[in-house]
């Protein structure tokens, strides 16, 4: 194992986790649903914290691994989370519930987030994490822009795209749009982004004041 192998490996073991979260991250694995990772979690957590989260929106609940990391510091904000899956969604509300997160902090919708994001409030949201389907990735992001205020920030997870954007052979379309939304973001003046290694990668995008 290489050095840099290595501190990955490490940073991945490093953050403790709540029952709750040990408990969703088991449940989702058992469901194939493929949960952030316990660094990711962990960034998650402490980003909601940092910036004093108040309104926070996920798209992709899955078993609600990442949910629960979002809402883990900040005991008032509150979560509005999208999925298209509605056993998904049922498993993360039971996690939820076990987790002793009260209903009225969980705003959870079924349906396809590209219809639902657009109708929600406009620069409403101070945090706003995408970990959907890679194929629609810019349609989230266009969105996800939208409902994030300025001075808010836009997680995106997978940006390594399981390995595969570092690799120039690589030219599947889920690897390509996120190579496209990294040259995007990297040249825009309105956005101030920050790559981490974490997991497969965590983008991290902080929408700049107009
Ligand atoms: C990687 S999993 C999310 C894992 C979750 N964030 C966690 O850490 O526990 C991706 C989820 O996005 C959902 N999804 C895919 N396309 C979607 C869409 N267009 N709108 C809403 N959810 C979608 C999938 O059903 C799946 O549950």
């Amino acid at each position: 194992m290489s050095k840099l192998e290595r501190n990955w490996q490490y940073a991945e073991q490093y953050p403790g986790e709540t029952e709750a979260l040990v408990r969703a991250r088991r449940l989702s694995l058992e469901l194939g649903v493929e949960p952030v990772s316990r660094s990711v979690g962990a960034h998650l957590s402490a980003v909601a914290a940092l910036s004093r989260a108040q309104a926070i929106c996920e798209i992709g609940t899955g078993v609600g691994v990442s949910g629960l990391s979002l809402l883990r510091y900040v005991d008032d904000a509150t979560l509005t989370s999208i999925e298209i899956e509605p056993e998904h969604l049922r498993e993360a509300k039971t996690m939820f519930a076990e987790a002793g997160i009260p209903g009225s902090r969980l705003r959870l919708i079924e349906g396809d987030a590209r219809h639902v994001v657009p109708r929600l409030n406009t620069s409403a949201y101070d945090l706003v994490l995408l970990d959907a389907n890679p194929l629609e990735l810019l349609d989230h992001f266009e969105h996800a822009l939208g409902i994030v205020r300025p001075g808010g920030s836009i997680i995106v997870t997978n940006a390594f795209s399981h390995g595969r954007v570092p690799e120039p052979a690589a030219r599947d379309t889920a690897t390509q749009n996120m190579r496209d939304l990294l040259a995007l973001v990297s040249e825009s003046a309105a956005i101030a982004p920050v790559l981490s290694p974490a997991g497969d990668g965590v983008l991290t995008l902080v929408r700049l004041d107009d």
